[in-house]
């Protein structure tokens, strides 16, 4: 009997015991969906949470191309990021200010958030094995010459030689770089840098119209447009683009024989006595149907820089661009001026990003580039280093038609820096379109561009002018003019 009573109680603890656990979890739990966040920024400002490095980058085995051109007409999917957005289809902007909580890909929740500039920053080796060990090439020199506010100082002395060397040192080294939509390249060179190439896939004088036909998420990357990109973000006065030199190569010597990356090689073949290969990227850009040829053996490609990680991990993290043109985020800043709320938000006015954001419109509005649906800052210098235009392959597509909504950031926010807005005015005074094509005119590939392209800068520079001017017009010089937005 007094064993049956033991035994009894026993059982009554343990179960007590049991529910208080649960309570106590179940407690925790609800407690943890209101808890503020580490980094309230982070939250506010829709800090992306794809892993785009992660491993599902080369997810061409399970593709079925029907399925995603179905998905892709029906607005489901636009491009790889928006199929990846964990937030679905609705803008991060509109969430609701109360965090939710986080979870990781496979639904597991996480600990403790990072704040974006650290997340993911040693989840990749590649990006480690390219320190400064010196100065004595110019790369090292560039490597050493950014800074918080540019990628390079003004009139940097090493900037020629370095675009000499990415177009002429020898290549020691090729495989495919992983990140990305589309086929890129990772050349290791004699002289211990890095570049990351783009290849040649259509004409320079190829329009890409972006109607039904031909929509934006189907726009093959453009070479060349990286190399523009550089050239004009510098006469712009940004330098946030990194240095870009065009190249020509003969892809049997430098890559069939010298790639050591067996996938990327694997999809080369011989089309019509021209030397081809498809490479590893998302399904609808890596297929059959869009080989990439050179002529013969020879393929002109771009050599963009490698920016430094500062000691580990990836060198930049990115944060979405509340202009972005995707279609569904478009709806969001199209319909209403979106800037009203972040004049008045100090999220947005510290610092120095929401003006660069500005620029960034500015410099889309140039290049024309859709593809805009992040914005990239330096991991080492957290938000308070400039914004960078990564990515510009996109851009320079259309040079007949203008599009004023890349402008959104000007005549929504009626902000812009003072020493921007001098200097896009004195560039009319010597034609933007000359000092493009004298800049560009060492490249080995120039004509990088064609004359409509050029002129389209001189008529684009007379729209972003009128824009601000307007805004002077309606809100006076000191109200639009100024160098920072804190008060
Ligand atoms: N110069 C650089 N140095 C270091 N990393 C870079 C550089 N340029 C780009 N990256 C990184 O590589 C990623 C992929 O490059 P990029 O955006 O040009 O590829 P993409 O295929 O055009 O991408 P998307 O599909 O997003 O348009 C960038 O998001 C950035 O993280
Ligand atoms: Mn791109």
């Amino acid at each position: 009997m007094f064993r049956f009573v033991m035994r009894f109680k026993t059982r009554v603890f343990v179960s007590v015991g049991v529910l208080l656990i649960f309570t106590t979890l179940s407690a925790v739990h609800l407690l943890k969906q209101f808890e503020a966040p580490e980094d309230l920024e982070d939250t506010n400002l829709g800090f992306d949470r794809r892993a785009r490095f992660g491993p599902n980058n080369g997810r061409a085995n399970t593709w079925n191309k029907q399925e995603t051109y179905l998905l892709m007409s029906k607005g489901q999917i636009s491009d790889e990021r928006h199929q990846n957005d964990s937030g679905g289809n609705e803008s991060q902007i509109l969430k609701p200010p109360l965090p939710r909580p986080r979870r990781t890909e496979d639904g597991s929740k996480l600990k403790k958030r990072q704040p974006a500039w650290e997340r993911g920053s040693s989840s990749k080796k590649a990006w480690d094995d390219q320190e400064i060990v010196g100065k004595g090439h110019p790369w090292q020199q560039f490597h050493l010459d950014i800074s918080q506010d540019a990628l390079y100082s003004e009139g940097a002395l090493y900037m020629d030689d370095l675009l000499r060397d990415l177009a002429s040192v020898r290549i020691v080294n090729t495989s495919m770089f992983q990140g990305g939509s589309q086929v890129k390249l990772d050349f290791r060179l004699a002289d211990g840098n890095r570049a990351i190439v783009k290849p040649m896939r259509s004409p320079r004088e190829f329009v890409y119209k972006y109607n039904n036909d031909e929509p934006f998420w189907l726009d093959q990357e453009r070479h060349n447009a990286e190399i523009a990109a550089f050239h004009l973000d510098r006469l712009l006065g940004f330098r946030r683009v990194p240095p870009c030199s065009g190249r020509l190569i003969n892809l049997t010597q430098e890559i069939l024989l010298k790639s050591k990356d067996q996938e990327l090689l694997n999809t080369f073949f011989w089309k019509d006595g021209n030397l081809c290969f498809i490479g590893k990227c998302a399904p609808w850009f890596c297929n059959e149907d869009h080989p990439i040829c050179a002529q013969g053996h020879l393929m002109e490609v771009s050599m963009c820089q490698f920016l430094p990680s500062f000691g580990g991990g990836i060198p930049i993290f990115e944060m979405e661009y509340p202009w972005s043109q995707g279609v569904k985020e478009s709806q969001v800043w199209k319909g209403k001026n979106i800037c009203v709320d972040y004049l008045k938000d100090p999220v947005w006015t510290r610092g120095r990003f929401l003006l660069d954001l500005i620029e960034q419109g500015i410099f889309d509005f140039f290049i024309r580039n859709y593809d805009r649906h992040h914005f990239d800052m330096m991991r080492k210098y957290k938000r308070l280093g400039t914004v960078l235009f990564l990515d510009n392959g996109k851009g320079f597509g259309n040079p007949h038609v203008d599009d004023t909504t890349f402008l959104a950031p000007i005549y929504q926010c009626c902000k812009v820096r003072r020493s921007t807005y001098l200097h896009l005015k004195e560039l009319t005074q010597l034609r933007l379109s000359d000092r493009m094509r004298s800049s560009m005119s060492h490249d080995p590939i120039a004509p990088v561009v064609t004359e409509d392209h050029l002129q389209a800068m001189d008529r684009r520079l007379e729209t972003v002018l009128q824009t601000i001017e307007k805004c002077i017009h309606v809100h006076g010089d000191s109200q639009v003019l100024v160098e920072t937005l804190d008060n």
